[in-house]
């Protein structure tokens, strides 16, 4: 599909069928950082392989370490003990959220000179809340452009570490992520990291903390708004699991789920469920509180249709506050909904891939829907019988958001066929999703 600037797909009626996901970008990324952090040899299973993980492997790389990508995403990192081999270093980091943030904080711990950067989009992006975090331990960074945003200059610096680190939590959870990884390095005393104001996505940070205690640091939570890092006893602190088994997007299947209430079903996800560590997991409940019939295992879950007699979803109204990705499939399910869906405290998809409520208002009223859109929220109503659907000639853009073009895809379920422009910015976490969605769709 490389390069394709548009596919057109539909319309659909059904919906049926089973998909194993690609692995978890949350979990494959943190894995690589702390696989390459510590001392040892890790064997990660099941590792995605989009954009998002190869600028994290590329840069782990360019630092000095041997990250070796074996057959059926099976990838070998051979850690570092904590000091990267490479003190110098230009590292590009496309537009990887889990991959700049946590990378500047390991980075700044080094003690070396390093510069980061990424695509346009990624320099519009905020980094202020981590670095303003970093410059309490004496980190020394410099903003290239734009106070605020990549590009950023990490200079050498001694690290003074602090009883106390306040980080702000409210634009977005990878700041918190990012410190919580790198200051075990050098807590030569216990440090608290306390958050400052609400802290959003927050289950993103419980996925940190399990992946740090399974490389050996545990981090205690005395309250919801702190973190104590143990004082660190040996200069190697992340200790390699020797291997370890990354899950299932539980974001990327969100869309399969979605696509089996709208589509009839039963479509099936195998390497999320009851188990799993994500957040967005909790996609489910979300669906089925819409009225979708949801069933689950330890690693799969299942829909197969809707409860109500006219195969509609329902409308709901929502804070999605604990899973900012899965809640714009929730956008576009809506689309199948009646009644309106409304969901709360979404600002910071104003800081995303794009702004993704301006992106999602935009294209959702171009197949008919009415749409409001606030400053944290947006309420979607359907189109109200298949005769209001619009056609957009010109097709839906996806202003290179691979979840713009992910969630649109539900959209074939209307009357008409859709044209989805530029698909191949799914690439950047599910480069195979246009394939996997054909498989199920007729
Ligand atoms: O830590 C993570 O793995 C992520 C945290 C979330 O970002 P925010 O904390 O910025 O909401 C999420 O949107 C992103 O896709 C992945
Ligand atoms: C917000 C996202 O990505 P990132 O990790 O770049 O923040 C996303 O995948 O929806």
């Amino acid at each position: 599909m490389s390069g394709l600037p548009n596919i057109k797909i539909g319309p659909f009626k059904r919906a049926q069928g089973s998909i194993v996901l690609p692995g978890s970008k949350s979990i494959s990324n943190r894995a690589l950082l702390l696989a390459a952090l510590s001392s040892g040899t890790t064997t990660l299973k099941n590792l995605l392989d989009a954009d998002d993980t190869q600028v994290m492997r590329n840069a782990l790389r360019q630092l000095g370490l041997s990250v070796i990508d074996l057959a059926d995403n099976v990838c070998v990192v051979e850690g570092c003990g904590g000091k990267f081999p490479v003190q110098n270093a230009d590292l590009f980091m496309g537009n990887a959220g889990t991959a700049i943030r946590p990378l500047t904080a390991a980075l700044a711990m080094q003690g070396g000179n390093y510069r980061l950067s990424g695509v346009p989009r990624m320099h519009e992006r905020p980094i202020r809340d981590l670095v303003d975090g970093l410059r309490q331990v004496g980190a020394k960074i410099d903003y290239e452009l734009q106070e605020g945003y990549p590009p950023i200059k990490i200079l050498a610096a001694d690290i003074a570490i602090q009883d106390v680190v306040r980080v702000r939590g409210d634009v977005s959870s990878q700041f918190l992520t990012a410190l919580l990884m790198a200051l075990p390095l050098v807590a030569k005393e216990p440090v608290k990291i306390e958050v400052i104001g609400e802290l959003i996505s927050r289950p993103y940070i419980d996925i940190t903390l399990k992946l740090m205690a399974r490389f050996g640091v545990k981090v205690a939570c005395p309250d919801a708004q702190s973190f104590v890092i143990p004082a660190k006893t040996s200069d190697a602190v992340y200790q390699s699991p020797g291997a370890l088994s990354v899950e299932g997007d539980a974001s990327s299947a969100s869309y399969f789920l979605a696509l089996g209430a709208i589509g009839g079903g039963p479509v099936r996800v195998l390497g999320v469920g009851s188990e799993s560590i994500q957040g967005d997991v909790a996609f489910a409940d979300a669906l089925a509180l819409m009225g979708a019939k949801i069933s689950s295992g330890e690693d799969w879950i299942e829909v197969a249709g809707v409860r109500n007699a006219n195969g509609k979803l329902n409308g709901i109204t929502i804070d999605c506050t604990e899973i900012p990705d899965a809640a714009m499939t929730l956008a576009a399910a809506a689309l199948f909904a009646e009644g309106p869906t409304r969901l709360n405290n979404i600002a910071s998809w104003r800081v995303k891939e794009t702004d993704r409520i301006a992106a999602m208002a935009k294209e959702l009223k171009k197949v008919g829907a009415i749409v409001e859109e606030g400053a944290d929220y947006i309420v979607v109503q359907a189109p109200k019988s298949f005769a209001d659907w619009k056609f957009p000639a010109q097709g839906i853009d996806t202003y290179d958001d691979h979840r713009m073009a992910m969630c649109f895809s539900l959209a074939a379920f209307g009357p008409n066929a859709l044209q989805i422009n530029d698909p191949n910015c799914v690439a950047k976490t599910f480069p195979t999703y246009f394939a996997e969605f054909a498989k199920i769709v007729s």
